[in-house]
Parts: C-alpha cells; sequence; structure tokens
C-alpha cells in the first residue's frame, strides 16, 4: 500500500512534493486533539467566532498571491482564476461575519409553555472530504460555518492538492484559531473510513463523485452518522428563440468553459431551440476560439490543462464513445498529456456519454430542441439535479418551469452559481444537503427544542 503522495503540476508534468501520510497514531491524537477542542469552541462566543472570521480574511487578503500561485501549481487554473477563488472566500468570511450571529440565533416558537425555542447547538467533530476542482473555495465553503457554528473540523483533502489543504490549515492557525479547530490530514481510504465509525466524528460532509458519496454515505449510514454530499452534476443550459445573445453570450461559453471545464455547476448540456441555433453555434464557435490556452501562472491564460493526465484521458473517451454513436466533432478533441482541447460536438442523442455522464472538462454537446417545451423536456432527463439554466428574454415562459425543474438551482438568464447568500446543493445523483447561507450554517448543528415553564 502507498504512503506516500506525491502532488505534480499538470502543466509542466514536474513534480511539486512528496508527502508522508499520516500513520494511526497520528491520526488518532489529530482526532483526540480536535475533540478536546471542540469543548472549549463551543463555549466561546459568535462574537469571537466572528472576530476570527475577519481575522482570516485578512490574511487571506495577505497571503492571496502566494494561495493563487499555489493553486495554479497544484491544479493548474488560470492565476486570475485562482486569485478570485481566494476572493470568494474572503467573501465569504465577510458574509458570516455578519450574518451568522442572526442565523444562530435561538428561534422563539409560540406555545402553551412560559417559553420554547430552537437552539442550535455545535455538533462536534466534522469530518469532510474534499475535492481538487476549487481546492481553497470547496474546503472554506464547508469550514467557515461548520466552525463558525461551534463545531471543529478535520479535512481529507485530493491527494492532488496537498499543498493547498497543509496551506488552509496554516491560514487557520495564522488568523488566531485555537489549535483543532481546523487540522487537516493526509490519509489514505482505509484510514477515512476507520475514522468514520470512530464515535468522536459526529458527521460527514463530501463534495466528489457520485460513487465517492455512496461509498461515503453507506460507511456513516452504518454508523448512523449524518452526511451532506455534493456530487456531481449535468447542467442543462437552454437557449431559447429570443435569448439575448448580444449580452449573454460570454456568460455562456465561461459556464462551460471556466476552470477547464472542472465543475460540478457547469453547463454540460446545451439545448438550443431550432430558430436560434445556427446563429448560437456560429457565435459559441467563435468564443471558443478566443479562448487562451497556456501557463496557468500567466495572466493572459485563460485555459488551463486539466487537473491530471488522466482526467484527460476520461473525457478522451466519453468523447470518442459519443463519436463512435453519431455525435460531430465541430472543434476539438485532441488530447496532449492533461491538456484537452476545447470541444463542440453536435447531433447528440440522449444515448451518449457526453448527454448522460458528467463530462468533467471543456466539452461541450449542443443539442437542437424543437421549441421551449421540447427543451424543458430533454433537460430534465438527467440522472443528476444541481442546476438548470435558461437564456430567453420571455421571463413569464422561464417562471412556469420553476415548480417543473427538479434540481436545486434554477437560474434565468445566468449560469448557475453559488454564491454565500444562497443555499447550494443538489437532489437526486447529485446529493443532498445544502452549504453556504443560512441553510449552510444550520446543517451541523443539532436543532434543540427547549420547552420552559416558568
Ligand atoms: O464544482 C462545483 C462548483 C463549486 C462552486 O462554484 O461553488
Amino acid at each position: 500500500m502507498k504512503n506516500s503522495i506525491k502532488t505534480v503540476n499538470p502543466y509542466t508534468n514536474h513534480a511539486i512534493k512528496t508527502y508522508q501520510l499520516y500513520d494511526a497514531n497520528t491520526i488518532d491524537s489529530i482526532l483526540n486533539s480536535a475533540h478536546a477542542q471542540f469543548r472549549e469552541w463551543r463555549h466561546t462566543s459568535i462574537k469571537e467566532r466572528c472576530r476570527l472570521l475577519s481575522h482570516l480574511a485578512q490574511i487571506m487578503e495577505d497571503d492571496k498571491q502566494e494561495l493563487a500561485e499555489l493553486i495554479s501549481q497544484e491544479m493548474g487554473k488560470p492565476i486570475l482564476q485562482s486569485i478570485s477563488e481566494i476572493e470568494k472566500c474572503q467573501s465569504l468570511c465577510d458574509f458570516y461575519a455578519v450574518n451568522a450571529d442572526d442565523f444562530l440565533a435561538d428561534e422563539l416558537i409560540e406555545t402553551e409553555a412560559s417559553e420554547s425555542f430552537i437552539s442550535y447547538d455545535p455538533l462536534g467533530v466534522i469530518l469532510a472530504i474534499m475535492p481538487w476542482n476549487y481546492p481553497f473555495w470547496q474546503v472554506m465553503r464547508f469550514a467557515l460555518p461548520t466552525i463558525t457554528a461551534g463545531n471543529t473540523a478535520i479535512l481529507k483533502h485530493a491527494a492532488n492538492v496537498t499543498g493547498c489543504a497543509i496551506a488552509i490549515e496554516k491560514l487557520f492557525e495564522k488568523a488566531g484559531y485555537p489549535k483543532g479547530c481546523f487540522t487537516a490530514i493526509l490519509a489514505d481510504h482505509d484510514a477515512i473510513e476507520k475514522l468514520i465509525g470512530n464515535e468522536l466524528i459526529k458527521a460527514v460532509t463530501l463534495t466528489g463523485s457520485e460513487n465517492a458519496g455512496k461509498s461515503i454515505a453507506a460507511t456513516a449510514g452504518k454508523h448512523l452518522k449524518k452526511t451532506v454530499l455534493e456530487l456531481g452534476g449535468n447542467n442543462a443550459c437552454i437557449i431559447l428563440d429570443d435569448a439575448d445573445l448580444d449580452t449573454y453570450m460570454d456568460t455562456i461559453v465561461n459556464a462551460r468553459m471556466q476552470n477547464a471545464g472542472q465543475s460540478c455547476i457547469a453547463a454540460k448540456r446545451f439545448i438550443v431551440t431550432e430558430a436560434i441555433y445556427d446563429e448560437f453555434l456560429d457565435r459559441f464557435k467563435e468564443k471558443v476560439a478566443q479562448l487562451n490556452y497556456g501557463d496557468p501562472t500567466h495572466a493572459e491564460t485563460t485555459l488551463g490543462p486539466l487537473a491530471q493526465k488522466k482526467f484527460a484521458d476520461t473525457i478522451k473517451k466519453q468523447v470518442d464513445e459519443s463519436v463512435a454513436l453519431g455525435a460531430k466533432i465541430v472543434v476539438g478533441n485532441t488530447q496532449q498529456n492533461a491538456y484537452f482541447e476545447p470541444t463542440i460536438l453536435t447531433e447528440i442523442t440522449e444515448a451518449m456519454p457526453v448527454f448522460k455522464e458528467e463530462v468533467f472538462g471543456p466539452v461541450a454537446p449542443i443539442m437542437k430542441a424543437k421549441n421551449a417545451d421540447n427543451a424543458f423536456e430533454i433537460a430534465s432527463n438527467s440522472r443528476f439535479g444541481l442546476g438548470t439554466m435558461v437564456f430567453t428574454q420571455s421571463i413569464e415562459l422561464a417562471q412556469r418551469h420553476i415548480a417543473t425543474i427538479d434540481d436545486g438551482a434554477y437560474f434565468i438568464n445566468e449560469l448557475v452559481k453559488s454564491d454565500p447568500r444562497l443555499p447550494f446543493g443538489g437532489t437526486k445523483a447529485s446529493g443532498y444537503g445544502r452549504e453556504l447561507s443560512k441553510e449552510g450554517i444550520q446543517e451541523f448543528v443539532n436543532k434543540k427544542t427547549v420547552y420552559i415553564n416558568h
């Protein structure tokens, strides 16, 4: 069994660093220390927790360039997008620093009692298993509300972003969080399974693939532990005849191509009504041709490699299988190591991998729909349920579908995106539970009923 992790820069293919996995004793002592800290931390005031959030935002501001460079080096994200990722983490600190007090305040409910209310109490040590595609944001999205609610956190990050995991732990330390509030562990799957079974772990959250979600939820279920799962997506992007392409074409292309397409909420199926189809395809092609592939550390780069060569291999297979089933390549479909050329495909059927599977890279299958009803019908044919977006000037028509979309999000004239103020999460094979907003900070709490007669 491997007992080390080697990180590799996907653009240069050069090794970055080797890390030893933690042994069982080290993991035990981290868990004990997180638990010991929880017993203290749960009694700190919300005011103090919010002060630390603001301090954390300031430290990220000071270290922004260095942190962003680490993201770009470990997973190939273009530097300006890495900087935005750090800034989004700062905005999340700011959001909870202002709102946590309200979100966690006792909620009075009138009954026959002299007083009755819900008290939002922390649970204990929460384990997070996080992915590499937004290596700071996804971790902070879990950690900031969870810790601010009075829990402590242990992170098992994706191996290819181990440097980011350690940098995040250091950020919490530098911001003044007590030791044990947030700790990263370097561990393999077996160690994680064992950890989930430990009585000191009170709940588990995972952002990752559907299979990883099923496996972690099964283990957690065996031990009756709560899980929050944010899994894959296959978001439809519907373009209706009256879409305002002048205004939204950049947004639409960005919905698929940002982060080299490696986003759970990316637009992964474009469903375009007949009358606008040809114009849309031409304009999409034109924008894709303007993407600038290159060194992720250069500011002019807008498209980086995929985070690992094996991810590009998977995409190549999904595209080739779709082509064998009749898809037509308009542009793209070449691969070189971790680079996968932005690819546009047409003549798509619902049996093809590019339609029914999540394709985690810069691949845009574009389908023709007869009309709006047909477009929404095709869009709904997915096992996944993260989000749907529609571009149209017929707002009333789009609004009529609010009740019929089964996903966790529905965006009209905007790409599906996460926002600290809004709940984030999916349905069906995309998982369950919500992150961000008031919903997110109330996921890992005991909503305790308190009933008092004087
Ligand atoms: O991969 C999922 C996207 C994450 C986000 O934007 O919050």
